[in-house]
């Protein structure tokens, strides 16, 4: 993961102090790509201990559909609580658009079984793409996440917000566009989702992962995240050895998975670093 301490430098070095909703300010810069070849081993961050069970957590309960964080925090994850209402709503964010889009004549969209569907019948199709961006749904900016969800809308404009997929030679690469990216918090999760998410639906489809690709639009640093504790810490860091992921079942249906299903295997990552999130 050189790749992703390079990144930290290109922002550090490259980027424009803006402002930004949160309040909190942050140095970005605009349009970056990463790549990662799934083959050689599992992009799972190793300088830094990264929450791996937050990360299959959030992504089975997306998988799931469900946008409420009372599941999430029975399983003892909380990346999403600062968001949510008192009844742990969040409107209809990524689990909502990618199960159950709405249309305007009162059917729902499945655009995941869609996908795989599709990726099963027609290999060769370059329509095989998964939006979570649905204008109709969006949250004003000027208000609170909790009053956009009380208002109907998502908390949170999704930032993971389009991802295609394709196949060639039996294996299956996906490329995601997130248009805001946090990079010292969101990013390595990002990327760690994406990829188990590539890992499942190939294993679903009878193919072997081939490729990630994570292209960005605003790429940024907190400017909280700037210090010598945070983002001058890990710089210092030797990137080790890439875990492998194991799939240990093949359940019936992409949404079948469970936490025992999906193991990290040899991953030995430096101590975790601890940095405050923008809300
Ligand atoms: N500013 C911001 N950055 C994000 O990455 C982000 C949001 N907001 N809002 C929505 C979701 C929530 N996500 C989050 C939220 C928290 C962590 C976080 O605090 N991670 C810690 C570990 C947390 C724990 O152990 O409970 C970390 O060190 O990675 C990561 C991603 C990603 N998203
Ligand atoms: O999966 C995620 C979700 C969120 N983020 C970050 C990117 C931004 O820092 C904020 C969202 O703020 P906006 O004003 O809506 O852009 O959350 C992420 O990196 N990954």
């Amino acid at each position: 993961m050189q790749v992703y301490l390079d990144l930290l430098r290109d922002v550090i070095t490259n980027g424009r102090d803006r402002l930004d909703r949160t309040g909190v300010g942050t140095r970005s810069v605009f349009g970056r790509q990463l790549r990662f070849d799934l083959t050689v081993g599992f992009p799972l961050l190793t300088t830094k201990r990264l929450y791996f069970k937050g990360v299959a957590g959030e992504l089975l309960w997306f998988l799931s559909g469900d946008t409420n964080v009372n599941w999430l925090q029975a399983q003892g994850i909380h990346i999403w609580d600062e968001w949510a209402t008192e009844t742990g709503a969040l409107g209809p964010i990524y689990g909502a658009q990618w199960r159950a889009w709405p249309t305007p004549d009162g059917r729902l969209i499945d655009q995941l079984a869609e996908l795989v569907d599709a990726i099963r019948t027609r290999p060769y199709s370059r329509r095989l793409v998964v939006t979570a961006w649905n204008p109709a749904d969006l949250p004003r900016e000027e208000l609170s996440p909790q009053d956009n969800v009380r208002a109907g809308r998502m908390a949170l404009a999704p930032c993971h917000c389009l991802f295609q997929f394709q196949v060639a030679e039996g294996r299956l690469s996906c490329q995601l566009y997130q248009r805001s990216a946090d990079l010292f918090l969101g990013v390595p999760f990002n990327i760690a989702s994406y990829a188990l998410l590539t890992h499942l639906i190939a294993q679903q489809c009878d193919l072997e992962p081939g490729e990630f690709i994570h292209t960005f639009g605003d790429l940024h640093l907190y400017l909280n995240h700037l210090t010598p504790d945070i983002v001058y810490a890990q710089l210092e860091r030797t990137p080790r050895p890439l875990p492998r992921l194991i799939l240990k079942r093949r359940p019936p249906t992409l949404f079948d998975y469970d936490f025992e299903d999906i193991e990290i295997q040899g991953y030995d990552p430096h101590p975790a670093i601890r940095a405050p999130i923008a809300v």
